[in-house]
Formats: C-alpha cells, structure tokens, sequence
C-alpha cells in the first residue's frame, strides 16, 4: 500500500539537510502524493569536536538518527554510506531500502588563493583529522603538514576563513550539496588521494516490518551504486575497518555491470601502502568485497589497521 506520509530524520547539518532535500525531490518526482516531514537531530559527532576514537566512534554521526527511526518517530533515515559503520551489522530492525545514485567520489583541495596540491610551498598546513587523508597526503606530498580539524563542512571552511589551516581537503560531493564548489582549486585524481568506502552514496534506511515505505522509496536506488557499494561495505567489513582506519578503495561497476573494486591500506606516515585491484561479475559484490580484503589481509593489513586507536 503508497504512504502518504514520509517522516525524514537525519543530522541538522547543511550537508546532511540537502541530502533530505535530494531525497524529497526525488521522491515527489516519483511519488507526488506522497508527503515528506524532516526531522533534524544533533549526533554525537556533530557535538563533540574532539578526537572521534574518544566518544566510542563508531556510530558518532547515525546513532541518534537510528534511534529517532527504530522508535517510530521517523519513517525514513538518509545517511551518507561513508558514515555507517561496516564492522558490525545495521542496528537491528532496520535495514537499507535503497542506494542513491552516487555522487563525486573524489576529494578537493579548497585553498583560499587557489593553488594547486602541487604548488603549495613546504609548511602549508593542510585542515583535516582524517587518517586516511593525511597519510596519502604524507605519501605524495610530504613536505605538507596536517593539522586537526573537525566539524561540518560549513564550520571547516569559517576555521580556514578563520586561518585555522592554510588549505583543506573535502569531498567534492559535500561541497556540491552545501553549493560550495566555488571555493575549490583542484580536484584530486584517485591515484592521489583515494577516496573513502561509500564516498558519495546516500543510503536511504527503513524499519525492515515497514515494508510499505520500503516499497516506496526502494523506487529511489540506483542499480550500479548498490552493487558498487555492497562490494565497499563488505570489503570494510572483513577488514573490520574503523571511522579512524588507514583504509581508502572504491568499487565501479563497468558498462557490461563487470564490477572492479581497488582499495589500499597504509601506514599514517604513507611509508606503506598496500594495494590490491580485483575484478568480479555483475552478480557477485560481496565476494568481490571479500576477495580484496583478503588480499589485503595476506598482506598484513591487520597490523596496520590496528595500530591506530578507535
Ligand atoms: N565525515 C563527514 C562527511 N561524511 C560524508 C562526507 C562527504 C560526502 C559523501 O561522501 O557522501 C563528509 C564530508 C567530507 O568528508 O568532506
């Protein structure tokens, strides 16, 4: 049976509420008679602006928003798939009822005077407490220096405004929901800066007994995205990979649907890095997610990941 109402929880950041509207849009397209309702929450991650291996993690920027859904006072969560731990199983009861299609999955060098990663002098501080941002940048550009820097992608860009950092890495994605490509000056090739698992996918996650809203916006997901992100997220799974892990890959179903998945593990210094390229059928993601992170693991990339705090 249609709903005809879809109660929306997600974080309260500009980002995260322009994913709601991508969401409503899409959903009025297809389903004019339904109507949406947004529920904005506040997250751990959003409030803490500390280190995220602190405040257990895992979860810091969806638990809320889970909780908000499993106790029926929202209908439909819209996360980004990037955000959703792979080590552990969705909290029980819900479910993903479909995968946007995806976005940008590279990141961008936003500096004010709009320099290259290349041009940018020895010394120029780089904005970004990611662990895998800052050990590939350590690797390709190790006269750079990184310093920690949290919190939305509107609040990083007022601290660099603010000379907090002199640059700053973002995903090109988030800089188009928030309509900031403006302040990009390079977008970086994955060769250099591999992106993180489920880079620019919206996940759109239901109570698994609500099968009519299920019904609803399963309409929403975009074929190749879910495969290409079955294979990401079990592939992190196996490796039983943290927010905080030295972990970057990305999977991309081919014309004929022939599914390829590359991902690295590495050192924070970027002295290390283990790679492993592998490609499957259309039919398969999770072996493929498996089958790299095995390779990985052959390599030694337990040692690695557990060598930094989560
Ligand atoms: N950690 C915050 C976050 N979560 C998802 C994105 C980017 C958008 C996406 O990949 O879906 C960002 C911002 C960033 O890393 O610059």
């Amino acid at each position: 049976m249609p709903v005809d109402l879809i109660r929306i929880v997600s974080r309260d950041s500009p980002m995260a509420l322009a994913q709601v509207e991508r969401v409503r849009a899409e959903l009025a397209a297809l389903h004019p008679a339904v109507r949406t309702e947004v529920i904005p929450v506040k997250t751990t991650g959003d409030k803490w602006m500390g280190d995220l291996s602190r405040v257990e993690g895992k979860g810091a920027f969806t638990k809320e928003v889970d909780a908000a859904l499993l106790a029926g006072e929202a209908d439909l969560a819209v996360h980004c798939v990037k955000d959703i731990p792979a080590d552990r199983p969705l909290p029980a009861g819900t479910m993903f009822a479909a995968f946007l299609k995806r976005d940008d999955i590279r990141d961008a060098l936003v500096d004010t005077a709009g320099r290259t990663l290349d041009e940018l002098p020895a010394g120029t501080r780089i904005g970004t407490s990611s662990v895998r941002r800052s050990a590939q940048l350590a690797a390709s550009h190790p006269h750079l220096q990184c310093v920690p820097m949290r919190g939305n992608a509107n609040r990083r860009l007022d601290k660099l405004a603010a000379g907090e950092a002199d640059a700053l890495l973002l995903a090109v994605s988030g800089l188009q929901r928030i309509g900031r490509t403006d302040v990009v000056s390079e977008i970086l090739p994955v060769e250099t800066m591999m992106p993180p698992i489920g880079a620019g996918v919206l996940a759109l996650q239901c109570r698994e007994d609500d099968t009519d809203t299920i019904e609803t916006v399963s309409d929403l997901g975009d074929p190749d995205t879910h495969r290409e992100t079955l294979a990401e997220r079990m592939f992190l799974h196996v490796l039983q990979g943290h927010c905080n892990s030295p972990i970057a890959g990305f999977a991309r179903a081919g014309r004929g649907g022939e599914l390829s998945l590359r991902a690295c593990v590495f050192t924070p210094d970027g002295k290390t890095v283990l790679n492993a390229h592998e490609w499957a059928g259309r039919l398969d993601p999770a072996t493929l997610g498996t089958s790299v992170a095995v390779a990985l693991l052959r390599q030694g990339a337990r040692d690695l990941i557990d060598s930094i705090a989560h």
